[in-house]
């Protein structure tokens, strides 16, 4: 399986957001994709005044397009995130296609970005958004797929869970800025993947130092082995990589981690 991540510019125009995510989608296709991966937030910008501005229920002008994409060229796609509305609520949302344009799963953000680094970023995702409540694994013609979204993937929990429930790849449309990339972005993908001896598929829009929140780029697909297969910079860009199934098993027989787990002993006893 071919993976295409379109590492898009964000800009302040949602027709034209939408228009250059088409642009990127039919590129990587047209290259081989079999799946299209597009990052957080890809048609809005990253900050808590536009989120309700920008929203659309479902279905939408953008997941309208993506399907109709996915359904033309043939391709997967996991359309990176939107703010969804439901009533009175925002949601951070990821919707997943199939080859034939239907909609295979729908992942709403579990764990909102509530961080404030003492001279760095502070940014407060849960003063204009919802909870996610579900772990999201959908099924593939090549396999399982988890999909999570940006600060979801810091907790291991998570990524453990969609392992376990055969997920062989993990996609993670994310929007990670300059506090916290260069420190956490290359060690967290790789620590995921090696914890679960699976392909790590992260996806950044690019960097846009006129934007208020300035995104850490470096799109990245990591191998079951920790290795970084692929990387972009912080321009805009799309970057590729192949996914071998048989590497995942040849490492998961090799190194058997998640056979050797004692769970016997992970649960806190009191008294
Ligand atoms: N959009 C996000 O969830 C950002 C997460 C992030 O930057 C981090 O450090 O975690």
């Amino acid at each position: 399986m071919k993976i295409g991540i379109c590492q898009i510019k964000v800009v302040q125009d949602k027709n034209k957001n939408i228009e250059n995510a088409e642009r990127m989608i039919r590129e990587a296709a047209l290259n081989g994709s079999h799946l299209v991966v597009l990052p957080e937030m890809f048609n809005c910008p990253y900050e808590n005044k536009y989120f309700l501005p920008f929203a659309e229920s479902y279905p939408g002008k953008t997941t309208n397009k993506l399907a109709s994409l996915a359904k033309e060229l043939g391709i997967y796609i996991v359309g990176g995130s939107i703010p969804e509305k439901d009533g009175d609520m925002v949601y951070n949302t990821s919707y997943i296609f199939d080859h034939h344009g239907e909609m295979i799963g729908r992942h709403r953000k579990i764990h909102l970005f509530d961080i404030d680094v003492l001279g760095g970023i502070r940014f407060k995702e849960s003063d204009s958004l919802g909870y996610g409540e579900e772990m999201t694994v959908v099924d593939t013609l090549y396999g399982k797929i988890g999909v999570a979204i940006c600060y979801d993937m810091r907790f291991p929990e998570l990524m453990r869970l969609m392992a376990l429930e055969g997920a062989k790849v993990i996609v993670v449309p994310a929007a990670f800025n300059m506090t916290t990339g260069p420190a956490h972005w290359d060690i967290t993908l790789r620590a995921r993947a090696l914890d679960n001896q699976v392909y790590f598929i992260a996806a950044s829009p690019s960097r846009d130092m006129d934007a208020s929140y300035h995104a850490y780029g470096h799109s990245s697909i990591v191998n079951p082995w920790g290795e970084i297969i692929s990387q972009a910079d912080e321009k805009e860009c799309i970057i590729y990589g192949e996914i071998d199934f048989k590497m995942i098993e040849k490492v998961r027989n090799e190194l058997p981690l998640l056979k050797h787990r004692r769970t016997d002993l992970y649960t806190i006893r009191k008294g």
